[in-house]
Formats: C-alpha cells, sequence, structure tokens
C-alpha cells in the first residue's frame, strides 16, 4: 500500500511522540531481520519482533524503541535515528541491510580465488555509507613465498589509498593484534566472499558464538534459517561484528559514471581535468586520466578496475 504525504506525516509525527516518550517504552537493538520477524537484544536477552507496517525499513544494527508483549516478544515502535546506513541496491531499490555502522572489514583469502572488482565494489559501498573500510587478507599459510608477494602486489594499490590491510591465518595464528585493535569499539560489517574466513575471526574473537546462533535459532523456532540472513554478535558493550552471508557484493548500477569515480580518490583529482566533462578516459583527447596513468600516477590495476567497473556498474 503506498502512503499519501499526509499518512505519511502523521505516522512521522507518532513516531516522533514515542521518541519523545522515550523511556516509557524501552529501546533493542537489532540483531536479525529475517523478513516474517525481527530478532532483537535487550539487555542480552533476545526477543522475537514484529513491527508496524510504516515502521520503516528496519535494519540489522538498528536501535529501535519496543513495547514489551510477552517475556519474549516485543512491538516495534519506532526506528531510534540513524548514524548511517549500508544498502543494498537492485537496479534503482535500495534496501539497507544494515545500520549504525562504524566500518567495513573486506576479507580475501587465498582461497576461493577472488577479483579486485570485489573489494572495489565495497570500497564504493563504504564510501556511499559514509564509513572507513580495511582489507583481511586471511589463509597466509596456504601460499608459498612467491604467491605471497603476488598477493601482495595486488593489494598494494589499496594500501596506497591508506586502506589498512591485515595479514592472519586466522586458523594457526588466531586475530592478528593490530586487526584486534581496529575492530576495538566498533560496529564492523564483515563483508566476502563465503569461505573466506569471517566465521573463524568471530568465533575468534566471540568464544561463545556457537551459543549466539544456537539462541538466534530457538528465539525464531525455524532451526537454521537464519543462515542466510545478516546477523549481529556483540563482543561486548561496544563492539559488535555483522555478519554478512549471502550478500554477494555491491551492485553499482544505481550509481552513474561520475558517482562511481568519486568513490575512487586515486583518480577523481585527475579525472577533474580531463577536457571533455564526459571523456571516456580511454581514447578522448586529453584525458588527464591517461596522463596520470602514463606518469605512473595512477596505478594501472586501478585503472583497468575502473574502467571494468564503468562498463559493468
Ligand atoms: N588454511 C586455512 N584455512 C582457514 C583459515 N581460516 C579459515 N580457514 C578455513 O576456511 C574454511 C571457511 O572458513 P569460514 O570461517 O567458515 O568462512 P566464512 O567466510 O565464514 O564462510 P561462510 O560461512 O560460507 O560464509 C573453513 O574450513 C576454515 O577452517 C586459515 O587461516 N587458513
Ligand atoms: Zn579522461
Amino acid at each position: 500500500m503506498k502512503l499519501n504525504k499526509q499518512q505519511r506525516r502523521r505516522i512521522a509525527a507518532q513516531q516522533a511522540d514515542k521518541l519523545a516518550e522515550g523511556d516509557a517504552s524501552q529501546s533493542a537493538t537489532v540483531v536479525c531481520h529475517l523478513g516474517y520477524q525481527l530478532i532483537l537484544e535487550q539487555y542480552g536477552a533476545l526477543l522475537t519482533a514484529d513491527w508496524r507496517k510504516h515502521s520503516g525499513d528496519i535494519a540489522c544494527n538498528d536501535r529501535v524503541l519496543i513495547h514489551r508483549t510477552d517475556d519474549s516478544h516485543a512491538v516495534v515502535e519506532a526506528i531510534l535515528p540513524r548514524h548511517n546506513a549500508l544498502a543494498k541496491w537492485q537496479g534503482r531499490k535500495a534496501k539497507t541491510i544494515a545500520a549504525n555502522l562504524d566500518q567495513l572489514l573486506i576479507t580475501i583469502a587465498a582461497e576461493p580465488d577472488w577479483q579486485e572488482n570485489l573489494i572495489d565494489r565495497h570500497l564504493i559501498a563504504a564510501h556511499y555509507a559514509g564509513i572507513p573500510a580495511a582489507i583481511l587478507h586471511n589463509k597466509t599459510d596456504l601460499l608459498d613465498d612467491a604467491a605471497t608477494a603476488a598477493l601482495e602486489a595486488r593489494l598494494a594499490p589499496y594500501q596506497a589509498l591508506d586502506i589498512p590491510v591485515y595479514r592472519a591465518s586466522l586458523q594457526e595464528n588466531g586475530v592478528p593484534a593490530a586487526l584486534r585493535d581496529w575492530l576495538r569499539d566498533k560496529q564492523t560489517i564483515l563483508c566476502g566472499q563465503s569461505g573466506v574466513g569471517k566465521s573463524s575471526l568471530i568465533r575468534s574473537l566471540k568464544p561463545d558464538a556457537d551459543i549466539w546462533i544456537q539462541a538466534i535459532s530457538e528465539a525464531t523456532g525455524h532451526g537454521r534459517h537464519t543462515t542466510t540472513n545478516l546477523r549481529r554478535y556483540p563482543l561486548d558493550d561496544a563492539t559488535a561484528l555483522i555478519d554478512t552471508p549471502g550478500v554477494r557484493g555491491f551492485a553499482l548500477e544505481h550509481l552513474d559514471r561520475a558517482q562511481i569515480l568519486a568513490a575512487c580518490p586515486d583518480i577523481r583529482e585527475h579525472a577533474s581535468h580531463c577536457r571533455f566533462h564526459d571523456c571516456d578516459h580511454q581514447t578522448a583527447p586529453d584525458c588527464a586520466v591517461l596522463a596520470a596513468l602514463e606518469r605512473g600516477d595512477i596505478a594501472p590495476a586501478r585503472y583497468h578496475n575502473l574502467l571494468q567497473l564503468l562498463a559493468n556498474p
């Protein structure tokens, strides 16, 4: 059902009243959005919750005001204001998948094989969510010296962008101290292909992760259905990890060329000096991007990856 302006205004006003009432209701954090049901955490305990039709697009890690209906169930009255939100786009339609994030961690590994394109899409999504990103290169134990050098060379252009790159063998050595520090007191969304080691990272940092997963399954009453939904893992009062099973990457079709370029800090400056506003950065005359590439001011890999993204957002 589509709402008219007046109905939307009335709902917004009702939600504002609820927010103002504050402690008449109580707040909780969204652990998991199952589509038909929400799993919330309040004071360490899990609740199932329904929401009113027009509360808005509730996402994992949202803070919500609730009305408890019994010990294990609640109704969401309103979404508390968000710092930010990460959306996944399908064509021109956006779906918020997580809110109130501080940073994004992309994990890659020797296996499964990965493409720069995957990292680039995550960096652009992070850029538009207004959060910094870092890369975790896991399973270093699988690489010999030559393979390590080759992989490091692929990651060098990202390090040149001041994106932290952490290296780990989670299985053999656990979580490196520098990565622990980076994650501390932050709400971090964990991205990466299936099998790179996201669960291993969560289990290393949250020894009771399996108990938490079990508790979520019990709350839903639907066994293991939650495995393809985003899930929040609290580590302490200020730290949480948000796992993203089933999020295969970020389509960028909703962005135009300029917006994609704007999210590439190493290239956008040069692009602003191209002779033509709509320069293709390939064959057009007086292309400042090509000139910078020839001077060595843009990493060839970054240039080629950008062309690929522009051709296939
Ligand atoms: N060799 C090696 N294997 C690892 C390492 N870390 C994790 N693995 C293995 O890689 C496989 C996938 O790890 P997970 O942690 O389940 O990966 P994931 O990203 O959570 O994958 P999904 O659960 O499918 O999303 C498991 O068999 C792990 O034991 C590592 O440092 N070295
Ligand atoms: Zn150009």
